[in-house]
C-alpha cells in the first residue's frame, strides 16, 4: 500500500542510533531514510526508510536523561556546545504492526543537532497528534475480576495501563463487585457526559452488561421504549473498547481480529472506530436482552447452561460441556419466522470477509439507515413486510443467530464466516436433527477450511427479523406463520407457559453466553446501534506486515 505523505511541514536531518536520518513530517506521514555513505540505490532493503502514518503515533516526547533511550541501546546524546538542561533528542511511540493483527508499540529516538530544532519536532508532532479529533481523553474503564482466568485486574494495570498514561489519557477505573455492576452503573449512575468512551476488561459476558447499560441509558435519555421490537433503537454515542480478559473473547477477536490486551489498547488510543449491529430480543413485547454474537438455541444454548455449573473450571469448561452435549445429541421441536434482508449486498455463503472498511457494511448501512425509519410503525411494517416472512419448522439441533462471524481461538473463521459486523442483518444458521456423526462433520467444519454450510441438514438464511417458537407452545392457530405478526402467535401462547418449560425436550438461548429464561423469543436486528474503538480485521499484505519499506 503506497503512502503518500503530502506537504511536508518538516524535513531535518537528524540521527537515530549514531546514523544520519533524513526526517520528514507531512500532516499524514513521519517518514526517516538513511542518508547512505555512497551514492548506491538500494532499492528494496528495507531498513533504509521507515514511515509511520501520523493517526498511529501513540505519543511524542522529549528525552531528558544523558544516555536517555532504553531502547535503542547504542546512541548517546550529542551535547557539544549546549548547556546540561538543554533536550536535543525526542522519542516517537507508535503502532507496529505483528503477526496475526497483533499490534505493538514501537520507539524510535531522533537526535537533533540543536534544541530549538528538537522541540520545533516535538511541537509540530503533538499539533498534528491534536488536530486527529477522534482519539479518546478521558474515559471510563470496568474491569472484571472474576472473569476468564481471573486475570482482569492484572491485564489492566500491568499491559493497559502504561500505555493510556503515556497517551496522556486519563481514566476512572471501576473494578466491578458483584455480576450486572456495571450495567446497574450506566444506567443510572455514571455521569457519561465528561468521558470520551467505556472501556470494558473481561469477556464477552462483561462487553454484554456494558452494552446494557449503555444502550438502555441511551433510550431512556431520548425517550424511546427498549420493550417494542418495533421502536428504531438511538444510537449510542459513547464508543466502547475491549480489552479481553475472558473465556471466548469473541467480540474482541472478530472485531480486532486478535485476542491481545496491548493490541486492544492501542486500537483505544488511536481513537479506530467500528458500527456494530445489535439485535433485541424481545419475548410478549418485553425486551429480554441484547445480541452482537451468538444467539444459540439447541446445542449452544445447552452448551451453555451445562457449562455455567462448572465456572470453576474456566474457559476449559466449554468444551468440556461441548463434548458432553455433543454427546448427549439432543435435538428440539420448533418453527423459526424470519424475514429475508432485501436490498443488501452479501450472502452468507459468498466469499467476502467483513475487512476494515468493508464497502458491504457501507451499502447495507445506508439502505437500513432510510429504512429504520419505516420500522418505527408496526402498520407500516405489517403492510410492507409481511407476505415476505418465510418459515422453517421441524426437529433441530441448534438454530443459532450470527450477527458477527463470530470468529474466536476455537472457530478462527467464525460461526457464521461471511457475516459482517456493520450491514444491519444477521445470518440465521438452522442445523436439522441429523446423526451424530453428521453434526460432528458439521461442527469439525467450523475449524477447517471446508464450508459448514455445504450439508444437506444445514441452512443458512441473511435475516433483519426472526422469530422462535417451540413445539410447545404452538398449536393449530399457529400453524400460518405468515400470519405471525398479526395474530401475535407468541403473546398468549407463551403467557399460558411462561417459561416455555412445557416438554421434556426443551432448550434455552444463550444469548452472547448467557441464558434466557425464555424459549419463544422474537429478535430485530439494529444497524450499527453500537460503535467500538475498533476497525475491524485489517487484509494484510506480507509486504507491509513484514519490512514496512516507505514507498515514496
Ligand atoms: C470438534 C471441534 C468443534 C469446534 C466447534 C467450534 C464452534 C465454536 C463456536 C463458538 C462461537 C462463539 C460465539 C461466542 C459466544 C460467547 O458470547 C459466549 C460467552 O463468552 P464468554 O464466556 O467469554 O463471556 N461463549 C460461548 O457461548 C461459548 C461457546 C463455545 C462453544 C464451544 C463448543 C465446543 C464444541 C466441542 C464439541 C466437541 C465434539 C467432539 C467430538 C469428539
Ligand atoms: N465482580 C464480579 N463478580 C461476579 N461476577 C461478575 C463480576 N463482574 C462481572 N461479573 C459477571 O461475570 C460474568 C462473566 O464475565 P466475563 O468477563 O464475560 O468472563 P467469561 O468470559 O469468563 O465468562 C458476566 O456475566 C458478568 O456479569
Ligand atoms: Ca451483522
Amino acid at each position: 500500500m503506497e503512502k503518500r505523505p503530502g506537504r511536508l511541514l518538516l524535513l531535518s536531518d537528524l540521527s537515530v542510533r549514531n546514523t544520519a536520518y533524513e526526517v520528514s513530517l507531512s500532516r499524514s506521514l513521519l517518514t526517516w531514510k538513511k542518508r547512505l555513505p555512497s551514492p548506491v540505490y538500494h532499492p528494496f532493503k528495507p531498513s533504509m526508510c521507515r514511515s509511520v502514518t501520523v493517526s498511529e503515533i501513540i505519543c511524542v516526547r522529549e528525552e531528558e536523561e544523558e544516555n536517555s533511550s532504553r531502547d535503542e541501546g547504542s546512541w548517546r546524546k550529542i551535547r557539544e556546545g549546549h548547556g546540561r538542561d538543554c533536550r536535543q533528542a525526542f522519542t516517537v511511540s507508535y503502532v507496529e504492526r505483528g503477526r496475526n493483527h497483533r499490534w505493538r508499540c514501537a520507539e524510535v529516538t531522533f537526535v537533533c543537532p540543536d534544541a530549538v530544532l528538537c522541540q520545533r519536532w516535538v511541537q509540530c508532532i503533538r499539533e498534528q497528534l491534536a488536530a486527529l479529533g477522534c482519539r479518546p481523553k478521558h474515559l471510563l474503564v470496568y474491569i472484571n475480576p472474576v472473569g476468564g482466568k481471573k486475570r482482569g485486574k492484572r491485564i489492566y494495570e500491568q499491559k493497559v495501563a502504561p500505555l493510556f498514561a503515556r497517551a496522556g489519557i486519563t481514566t476512572h477505573v471501576i473494578v466491578t463487585e458483584y455480576a450486572n455492576h456495571a450495567r446497574d452503573h450506566l444506567r443510572t449512575d455514571a455521569e457519561l457526559k465528561q468521558f470520551d468512551g467505556v472501556v470494558c476488561v473481561g469477556g464477552d459476558g462483561m462487553f454484554s452488561e456494558i452494552i446494557h447499560g449503555l444502550i438502555w441509558r441511551t433510550q431512556m435519555d431520548s425517550a424511546v421504549n427498549p420493550n417494542s421490537p418495533e421502536e428504531a433503537l438511538q444510537a449510542c454515542p459513547l464508543r466502547i473498547g475491549i480489552i479481553p480478559a475472558g473465556s471466548t473473547d469473541c467480540i474482541c477477536f472478530a472485531t480486532v481480529g486478535a485476542n491481545d490486551p496491548v493490541t486492544s489498547a492501542l486500537h483505544i488510543i488511536v481513537g479506530d472506530s467500528q458500527p456494530m449491529d445489535v439485535c433485541s430480543v424481545h419475548h410478549n413485547n418485553t425486551l429480554l436482552r441484547y445480541s452482537v454474537s451468538l444467539l444459540g438455541y439447541g446445542f449452544f444454548g445447552d452448551v451453555l447452561s451445562d457449562s455455567e455449573r462448572k465456572r470453576w473450571m474456566g474457559p476449559a469448561r466449554y468444551d468440556f460441556s461441548g463434548l458432553k452435549m455433543f454427546l448427549t445429541h439432543h435435538y428440539y421441536e420448533g418453527a423459526v419466522a424470519y424475514l429475508p434482508a432485501k436490498g443488501i449486498m452479501g450472502t452468507p455463503r459468498d466469499k467476502t470477509r467483513c475487512r476494515t472498511g468493508c464497502v458491504v457494511c457501507e451499502h447495507n448501512g445506508k439502505v437500513f439507515t432510510e429504512k429504520g425509519e419505516k420500522y418505527k410503525s408496526a402498520e407500516s411494517f405489517d403492510a410492507e413486510g409481511e407476505e415476505e416472512w418465510q418459515s422453517v419448522r421441524g426437529k433441530f439441533l441448534a438454530i443459532n443467530a450470527a450477527s458477527m462471524s463470530c470468529a474466536c481461538p476455537r472457530t478462527p473463521k467464525g460461526l457464521s464466516p461471511a457475516a459482517h459486523l456493520a450491514d444491519g442483518t444477521t445470518d440465521l444458521i438452522v442445523v436439522r436433527k441429523c446423526s451424530r456423526f453428521n453434526f460432528l462433520r458439521h461442527l469439525i467444519r467450523h475449524t477447517s477450511k471446508d464450508d459448514q454450510f455445504d450439508l444437506g441438514f444445514v441452512e443458512v438464511h441473511r435475516v433483519n427479523r426472526f422469530r422462535f417458537l417451540p413445539r410447545q407452545c404452538q398449536s393449530d392457530s399457529d400453524l400460518n406463520l405468515r400470519d405471525a405478526h398479526k395474530r401475535q402467535i407468541f403473546g398468549p401462547l407463551c403467557r399460558d407457559h411462561p417459561a416455555c418449560s412445557c416438554g421434556p425436550h426443551y432448550s434455552s438461548w444463550n444469548c452472547d453466553g448467557e441464558v434466557l429464561k425464555h424459549a419463544a423469543i422474537d429478535v430485530r436486528v439494529h444497524c450499527q446501534l453500537i460503535k467500538l474503538f475498533a476497525r475491524g480485521i485489517e487484509e494484510t499484505t506480507v509486504f507491509e506486515e513484514v519490512t514496512n519499506p516507505c514507498a515514496i
